[in-house]
Formats: structure tokens, C-alpha cells, sequence
């Protein structure tokens, strides 16, 4: 089992590394590299102790370090807060080789990488999640966004980090329905790609998500490996990197019908059994795969079900999925556990019977 530091590369288009470990901050000089000479750490009140620590700690060394404290949750990814980062940048005179830090959950990494790759139109990125999601998926691959009133992720670029550090040490103060929530995109790697994420989280939930025991690390690091090897191959989304979306074609629209209050990896988790029930009726996914869903995630206290009268609501939202071409909707499901592929133009009486097992 994994206890020390371990470096994941990401290759293609853009080559960075994905540190993952406890106790690495003191590594951020060194990923930011010698030209830097002014920062900015965008982060949520939530950590704002340790934006304080990582201010204090980064102030010998460069000349002016910035705090941008942006609001919690999906209310960071709004045109409004980039502008606020903006303003900030653009009053300290930040320059090319200046940098920003996204320091918090998938929303602040999200929301600083579109500051970073928006300011000057590209200035350095790193990126330091302090959730599992932000570790394992929405730190790493260089999607960038904010949100509009349309919907999700609908504003952004494409825009690598110069380094994730992944300090595990940062999860103590993340509550454990939080921790639970991140264990959706864990789950989604496992059921698109890495079946030892599955095996790992059936011998032993509770390990599995405890960030105390080394086998979190493994599962941590097995899908953060996922992600990087995908998004390696596919950084611009061509083709292979649409497997990532696996369950968010209905997660985002359900994102959206809860106005963004939910947490992104619950409202994944019905989406990743709304791809699997879609799977087996307009694929061939097993049964058991589909149960396998099922237990997983259940054992992972995530939701399966939502209201059956949201459906044309829904519908009109996945209208806008990024994936749709010309109208048309697509799905990412699986023929077996780890054998995803796209479904497209599949008639819609089909989706709304698949969403009916899904229903409550
Ligand atoms: N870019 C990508 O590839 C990608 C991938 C997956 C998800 N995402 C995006 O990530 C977002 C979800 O990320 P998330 O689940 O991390 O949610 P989040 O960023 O909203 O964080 C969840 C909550 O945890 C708090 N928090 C963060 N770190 C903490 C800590 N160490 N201790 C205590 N509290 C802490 C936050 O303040 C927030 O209240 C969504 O916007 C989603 O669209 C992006
Ligand atoms: O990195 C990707 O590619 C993903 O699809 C990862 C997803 O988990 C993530 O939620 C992503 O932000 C979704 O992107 P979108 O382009 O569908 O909005
Ligand atoms: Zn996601």
C-alpha cells in the first residue's frame, strides 16, 4: 500500500506533475519555479486559515503575496467573482510571470484556472485542492470554468497547471459527507476505467475513504492516474476524454435544476446510475454491473433516485450538454466495467424509460 510521495505525470499538449502525499506544502516555491515574482491565492473562507499559513510561508520569498477570498461552493464560479480576481490582478499589476494558486474544492480550482488562463491570457497556475474532488478530478486536466444562468461549466478554457499538489493532510478539516461526495468521481473512475478502485471500496468502505489509511491513498492515486492518463491522451476532449463525463449529462442537468445548491459529486452519483439503467437498456450492461452501481454507491451513502416529475425539466437542461451535436444528445455507458463508449441519438422515449428506474 501507498504511504510516501507519489508523482503522477501529465503528458500531451501540456506535461506537469500531480503530487500526492501528507505535508507538502513546503514544495510550493519549487513547482512555482525562480521567475515568479507576485501571487495569488484564490480560496474560499473555509480555508482561510491555511490561505493565511500559505501567504505567510510564501511572503519570504516574493514580493507580494495576494489573498483573493471568493465566496463558498458553486457561488465562486460566477462571472462576477472572476471579475473580483481580476480587479485584484489588475491593481497589484501582475504580470506574465506572475502566478495564481487555486487553494480549495473543485469550484476554487475551477474558478482560479480561469482567472490564470484569462489574466494576460495565461499567466502560471497551480493548483492545491483541499477536497477529494478537487484532488482527484477537478484539479487535474486543465478544464477551467465558471458557470451561467443557462447552466453548468458553460464559460471556460482549456488551461493546464504548472503543478497540482495533492497534501492529503488538507482533507482533516473536510467534513465526511464532502469526503463521500468526491467518492462519486472515485467511483466514476473505477466503473470507466480502474476496476481496483471498485475491488478497493467493496473489501472495505470505510478504509477506502478514511484519508488516515493507506488504502485512501491507493484509491486516491488510482484515480487521479485515470484522469491523467485520459486527459494525457485527449487534453482538448476530441474524443476519449468525453469518458470522464460518464453520469454528467444528467448530473449537470440536475446541477442545474437544484441551482447549484447540491454538491457536483451527488448529483453525479444519480447520473452515473441513470447511465448505467440507460446502459443496460439501450447497451449491454449486465445486471450485475448495474447492481454493481448500485452498492457502490449506496455504500458510499450517495443518492440513486430523484423525482419523477422533473424529467422534461431535465430533458431541456441535457439539451445543452456539451456532448449534444446538432441537437442531438449523447451519452457516455458502458458495454461492460471499463468498456465505456458514447450513445447517441437514441430516441427519447428510451431515455425517459431508463430515468423511470431511477425515479422515486
Ligand atoms: N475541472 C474539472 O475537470 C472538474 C472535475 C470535477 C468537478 N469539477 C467541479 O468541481 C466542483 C465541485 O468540487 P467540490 O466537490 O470540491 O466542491 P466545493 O469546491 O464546493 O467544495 C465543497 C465544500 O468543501 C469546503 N472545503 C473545501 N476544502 C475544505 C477543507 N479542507 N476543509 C473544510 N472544508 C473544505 C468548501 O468550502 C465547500 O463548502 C464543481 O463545480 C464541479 O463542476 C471540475
Ligand atoms: O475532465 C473532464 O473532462 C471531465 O469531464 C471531468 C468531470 O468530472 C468534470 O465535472 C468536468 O468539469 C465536466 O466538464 P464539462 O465540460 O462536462 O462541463
Ligand atoms: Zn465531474
Amino acid at each position: 500500500m501507498t504511504s510516501a510521495v507519489t508523482t503522477i505525470p501529465v503528458t500531451g499538449d501540456t506535461e506537469y506533475e500531480v503530487i500526492v502525499g501528507r505535508g507538502i506544502l513546503g514544495r510550493v516555491p519549487e513547482v512555482l519555479g525562480d521567475r515568479v515574482n507576485k501571487v495569488l491565492i484564490v480560496h474560499t473562507p473555509t480555508v482561510g486559515r491555511l490561505a493565511e499559513e500559505l501567504r505567510a510561508s510564501l511572503q519570504q520569498k516574493y514580493a507580494q503575496v495576494l489573498l483573493a477570498e471568493v465566496p463558498d461552493a458553486e457561488a465562486a464560479k460566477r462571472v462576477e467573482v472572476a471579475a473580483f480576481c481580476w480587479q485584484i490582478l489588475g491593481q497589484a499589476d501582475f504580470t506574465r510571470t506572475d502566478a495564481v494558486i487555486g487553494l480549495g474544492g473543485g469550484a476554487v480550482t475551477d474558478l482560479a484556472g480561469f482567472v490564470a488562463a484569462t489574466w494576460l491570457r495565461g499567466v502560471k497556475l497551480v493548483q492545491i485542492p483541499t477536497t477529494v474532488l478537487g484532488m482527484v478530478d477537478a484539479s487535474v486536466g486543465g478544464k477551467t470554468g465558471i458557470n451561467t444562468a443557462e447552466g453548468k461549466n458553460l464559460v471556460g478554457a482549456f488551461y493546464a497547471p504548472s503543478a497540482v499538489l495533492c497534501d492529503i493532510e488538507l482533507l482533516a478539516t473536510l467534513p465526511k459527507n464532502e469526503i463521500l461526495a468526491g467518492f462519486a468521481e472515485v467511483a466514476k473512475c473505477g466503473f470507466i476505467a480502474e476496476p481496483e478502485i471498485l475491488q478497493l471500496l467493496e473489501a472495505n468502505v470505510d478504509r477506502a475513504t478514511d484519508p488516515g489509511t493507506p488504502e485512501f491513498q491507493r484509491v486516491v492515486e488510482l484515480a487521479i492516474g485515470v484522469k491523467a492518463r485520459v486527459v494525457s491522451e485527449d487534453f482538448r476532449e476530441g474524443g476519449l476524454r468525453e469518458i470522464l463525463n460518464y453520469g454528467h449529462t444528467l448530473g449537470h442537468a440536475i446541477e442545474h435544476a437544484e441551482r447549484y445548491q447540491w454538491r457536483h459529486g451527488v448529483a453525479i452519483s444519480i447520473g452515473m446510475m441513470y447511465a448505467a439503467e440507460l446502459g443496460r437498456m439501450a447497451g449491454s450492461l449486465s445486471d450485475e454491473a448495474v447492481e454493481r452501481h448500485r452498492n457502490i454507491l449506496s455504500s458510499l451513502t450517495l443518492p440513486l433516485v430523484y423525482p419523477a416529475g422533473r424529467w422534461p425539466g431535465l430533458l431541456a437542461a441535457m439539451q445543452r450538454d456539451k456532448k449534444a451535436r446538432a441537437g442531438m444528445l449523447r451519452f457516455i455507458v458502458l458495454d461492460d466495467i471499463a468498456k465505456p463508449r458514447v450513445l447517441a441519438g437514441v430516441d427519447e422515449s428510451v431515455l425517459q424509460f431508463a430515468y423511470q428506474e431511477i425515479a422515486n
